[in-house]
């Protein structure tokens, strides 16, 4: 055995856990087919806050670990891409929360001049741009002395060769590695338009696959959404990209005449029973943890996770 961790993912989960482990002075090597800008996490919108995920009793405290995180990242935001953004979550009431919105500066129900009708929650969160996060965490690996390399493993049996540990951070792509029949795509399409003088975010998610929301970052705005079930295609759809330009302007009339800079869309990787995070003994000694199934919030989570990769590593 090598001593060392290789960590298969490099996508935000990937990159988070290499990093705590790296800074925990573990030698890890991370293998990813492509750049951090391929994968689902660049195209996120970034915003922190626990959609689509599950278990809900674990998912408040890795969530509020990662908030911690972000706080202190939010004075380099060009280097970090992290910012605090004010916003509006509409049909979200306050009482319907999880225990972790205790813990939250500053939510409240949203005023009558900040949203109608009725039940809308202000809050003021960290917004990542994950272009830029992502180098920011791929440039923080490296200064830790992490490698990166790209490759594509056909098992997980091949990471283990030779190393002390394993971390399995691949997202969608554990579905056919480990494999988990539970693994499904929930996809997501998004417009990019320059923005037309929007500096606060807004979120509807509503019951069905549609849902309409819009999140400022640098240089553009992201305009949103959609969540397909079990819908795998990577082609931005013209008429759903139609409809969500027009859903926005219902609510931002000045979104109407915004012109388009690109259409987005990212599989969400969603997992029946929720996130798997465990750990698993290799028959030649070594160990795997399983950090994967992250669905809709993966950036909102990806630092409590991390830390707990670590504490079952070293466990
Ligand atoms: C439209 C949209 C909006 C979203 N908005 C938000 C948001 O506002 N806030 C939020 O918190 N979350 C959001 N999410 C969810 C978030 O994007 C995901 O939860 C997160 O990206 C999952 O990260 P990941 O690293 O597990 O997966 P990925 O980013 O998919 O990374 C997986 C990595 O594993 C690699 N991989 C897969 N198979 C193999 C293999 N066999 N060998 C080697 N490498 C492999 C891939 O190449 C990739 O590098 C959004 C998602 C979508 C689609």
């Amino acid at each position: 055995m090598n001593g060392e961790t290789i960590v298969v993912g490099g996508g935000v989960i990937g990159l988070t856990s290499a990093v705590v482990l790296a800074e925990a002075g573990h030698r890890v090597r991370l293998w990813s087919p492509g750049e951090p800008g391929a994968t689902t996490s660049a195209v996120a919108g970034g915003l922190w806050w626990p959609y689509r995920i599950e278990p809900e009793e674990r998912v408040g405290a890795w969530a509020l670990r990662s908030l911690e995180v972000y706080a202190g990242l939010l004075d380099r935001p060009e280097e970090t891409g992290a910012r605090l953004v004010s916003g509006v979550h509409a049909a979200t009431p306050l009482d319907g929360l999880g225990a972790w919105a205790a813990e939250v500066d500053g939510l409240r129900a949203a005023t009558e001049a900040e949203y109608t009708p009725g039940d809308g929650l202000w809050a003021r969160l960290p917004v990542l741009d994950m272009p830029t996060h992502l180098t920011w965490l791929l440039g923080r690996l490296e200064a830790a002395g992490g490698r990166v390399e790209r490759r594509t493993v056909t098992s997980l049996a091949e990471a283990a060769e030779g190393a002390r540990a394993v971390v399995n951070c691949t997202g969608l792509g554990a579905a056919h590695l480990v494999p988990d029949a539970g693994m499904r795509p929930v996809r997501g399409q998004l417009v990019v338009v320059e923005n037309p003088g929007v500096d606060t975010w807004f979120t509807h998610t509503g019951t069905g696959s549609e849902s309409t929301y819009f999140i400022p970052q640098p240089g553009r705005l992201l305009l949103g959404g959609t969540a397909e079930a079990g819908a795998d295609s990577l082609e931005p759809d013209p008429v759903t990209a139609r409809e969500i330009v027009a859903r926005c302007a219902g609510l931002r009339p000045e979104i109407a005449g915004a012109r388009v800079l690109g259409h987005r869309v990212g599989l969400r990787p969603e997992r029946a029973g929720g996130v798997r995070l465990e750990r698993e003994e290799l028959p030649g000694g070594g160990v795997l943890v399983h950090n994967y199934g992250h669905g809709g919030a993966g950036v909102t989570v990806a630092w409590g996770c991390a830390d707990e990769v670590a504490a079952l590593l070293d466990a």
